[in-house]
């Protein structure tokens, strides 16, 4: 159960005064969701989301909430940040920060269609293209930095076999420039628990907290090695053709981006790899999430490394 601080009715209606929502109606704790408090909340006007964030402060959320409203306005599916009426967005309860954001329609998906791989191109593409004039800025935590400092902790844990995949992949990353590819905002964290899928259309994509100025490249192959990948860690060439193929048609990638492709995937694959590796063997303590299996990712970024042909061959 992911209420990890617990707001009652009696709170949240005086609590509720400094925004346009009517009169609260029901409060309901969302089960799902590992970093976050998160409640559905029905008004007189409708259905919201309230979130206590329990990892962020609140120095750090303006960028998140400015970020989604930007998006938001400019037609993404995403959620809305409702402002109190004193015109404030982020806001306090039982000591969290806190917000209330639209309700979106639909839930995740496991196993994932052809055709909803192919909204999700679409979406991600809009969302990049939407987020061009957006004028915030944010550093990637999970940045090359970041991954050279989490390999060299991590490596003292890994097989001789793996130790050797790592420093290979360090030196790849190292060799990709970055700066001759399309940047802008991306999401960065866009896996299948983070879209709501309503039929085979997308409600919205949730989670916005890893947002970042970023390759866009970076943020597609974020998305494909989640999206498209099979049990053994290849890729399924037909959901990432759907995936990139209408992306493409909204944003059209680059003949770098293309050059990029085959080393790009495997640079995202590595970046969940050191994160699962590093939530495994430096679990924080107090740290609210569960930590996810870094095999799944080792087995990932091993098949990219061997494919690099049928790879670059899964293009536009
Ligand atoms: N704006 C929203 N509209 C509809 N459902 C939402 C919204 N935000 C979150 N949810 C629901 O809450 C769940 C947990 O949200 P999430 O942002 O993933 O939490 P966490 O940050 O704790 O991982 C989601 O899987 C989704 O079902
Ligand atoms: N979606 C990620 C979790 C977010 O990354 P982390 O850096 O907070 O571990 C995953 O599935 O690993």
């Amino acid at each position: 159960m992911s209420v990890f601080t617990t707001v009652s009715k009696d709170e949240l209606i005086p609590w509720l005064q400094a925004y346009p929502l009517g009169e609260l109606l029901e409060l309901q704790g969302i089960s799902s969701g590992i970093s976050n408090t998160n409640y559905f909340v029905t008004t007189t006007t409708g259905r919201y989301v309230l979130t206590l964030f329990e990892e962020h402060g609140a120095e750090e959320l303006p960028y998140f909430l400015s970020l989604m409203t930007h998006l938001a306005e400019r037609g993404v599916p995403c959620p809305h940040p409702v402002m109190r009426l004193d015109g404030v967005m982020l806001d306090e309860l039982n000591g969290k920060p806190a917000a209330m954001v639209t309700c979106l329609a639909g839930r995740d998906v496991v196993k994932p269609s052809v055709a909803q791989c192919a909204e999700l191109g679409k979406v991600l593409a809009n969302l990049h293209v939407a987020g061009a004039s957006f004028t915030g800025n944010n550093q990637d935590t999970r940045d090359v930095v970041w991954r050279e400092a989490a390999a060299k902790s991590v490596l003292d844990f890994l097989s001789a076999d793996d130790q050797v995949m790592l420093k290979q992949m360090m030196d790849r990353q190292a060799r990709l420039d970055l700066q001759v590819l399309p940047q802008g905002v991306i999401h960065a964290d866009l896996f299948r628990d983070n879209v709501l899928f309503d039929g085979d259309k997308i409600g919205g994509v949730i989670d916005f907290y890893y947002a970042c100025r970023g390759a866009y490249l970076y943020d597609v192959a974020i998305a494909v090695n989640d999206w498209c990948v099979n049990d053994d860690g290849s890729l399924d060439a037909s959901r990432v053709k759907a995936l990139i193929t209408n992306y493409h048609q909204i944003r059209p990638f680059t003949q770098a981006e293309h050059a990029a492709w085959p080393s790009m995937l495997t640079i995202a694959a590595l970046r969940f790899w050191l994160s699962r590796l590093k939530d495994k063997h430096f679990p924080q303590a107090g740290e609210l999430t569960h930590a996810k299996d870094p095999q799944h990712f080792k087995k990932i970024l091993q098949w990219g490394i061997t494919h690099q042909a049928e790879i670059s061959a899964m293009w536009v």
